[in-house]
């Protein structure tokens, strides 16, 4: 058995370039980061979403940074291996590249190892902004939740000619701005798989099929604990389980070997 270390950027790019499937979760505190870390959760995502899952909201574009940096905290408290990647939240990096440097440092001395911003095409110069300075930028293509109302509803994006060809293009753009990795939600499951191949970041899915280089699922979904009607891609890992350190593993172990998600069943 060799001794596990810290989860960082070059052994993610390996992975990538490996094949070997990245496993991320979201989270929220430091008691389940601590128990993410401990199931083999190769990322954690303190997600926006938390505006969902914890604050009983509708939408996440009322979350604060104050919010983000709150969580970010508890999190990082809990994790001694996994990559903690923080969601710059609605408002935080639309004005200017400064406002956007200024939002993400907050959220690296809060403790993230990486910052998630939401859009492509405009937002090439604030990746650039960033990562030349110091911060890696994952960028979040497809649907995105914070600009649901522009979008038209909770949508695949992508499904059409066009709407293929902009994420191709934004990727590219992300990819030469410096973007050091990239997610997709709710988009076809051979798109994804087509851009994964030749990318030279990993590619994180959700509702974006079995073909990108990891997974990620918001975690009371996965653990069943969401109320009501769950969108198609998530999968209830604690069916049969007796611990959520158990329903943890089993996604990790599902998303490792590629069993997860079925493309048939979860995907688009
Ligand atoms: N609990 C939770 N889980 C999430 O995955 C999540 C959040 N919250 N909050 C932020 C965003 C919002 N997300 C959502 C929310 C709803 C759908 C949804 O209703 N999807 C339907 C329709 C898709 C279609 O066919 O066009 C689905 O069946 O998946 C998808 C993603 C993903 N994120
Ligand atoms: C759905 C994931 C990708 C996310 O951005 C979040 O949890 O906020
Ligand atoms: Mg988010």
């Amino acid at each position: 058995m060799t001794e596990r270390k810290l989860m960082t950027l070059p052994r993610l790019a390996q992975m990538h370039a490996g094949g070997e499937k990245i496993a991320m979760l979201t989270c929220y505190d430091a008691a389940f980061a601590s128990l993410l870390d401990e199931a083999g959760v190769d990322m954690l995502l303190v997600g926006d979403s938390l505006a969902n899952v914890l604050q009983g909201r509708g939408s996440t574009a009322p979350v604060s940074l104050d919010d983000m940096l709150y969580h970010t905290t508890c999190v990082r408290r809990g994790v001694k291996y996994a990559f903690v990647v923080a969601d710059l939240p609605f408002d935080s990096y639309h004005v200017s590249k400064e406002e956007a440097w200024k939002s993400a440092a907050a959220l690296v001395k809060a403790g993230a190892h990486m910052v998630k911003l939401e859009g492509g095409g405009w937002t090439a110069e604030t990746v650039r902004f960033l990562s030349e300075r110091g911060i890696p930028v994952c960028v979040h293509l497809g649907f995105t939740p914070q600009t649901v109302t522009s979008l038209g509803g909770f949508k695949v994006q992508g499904r059409d000619e066009v709407s293929a060809a902009r994420i191709r293009r934004e990727s590219q753009q992300a990819i030469e701005a410096g973007a050091a990795m990239l997610l997709y939600e709710m988009v076809p499951a051979a798109l994804a798989a087509d851009i994964t191949a030749t990318s030279p970041v990993p590619v994180i899915g959700i509702g974006a099929g079995v073909g990108c280089s990891g997974q990620v699922l918001v975690l009371h979904d996965m653990l069943n604990i969401t109320p009501g009607r769950k969108p198609r891609f998530v999968k209830d890992f604690m069916a049969g389980k007796d611990s959520v350190l158990a329903g943890v593993k089993g996604y990790v172990d599902a998303v490792r070997a590629g069993s997860f998600p079925v493309d048939a069943v979860h995907g688009f």
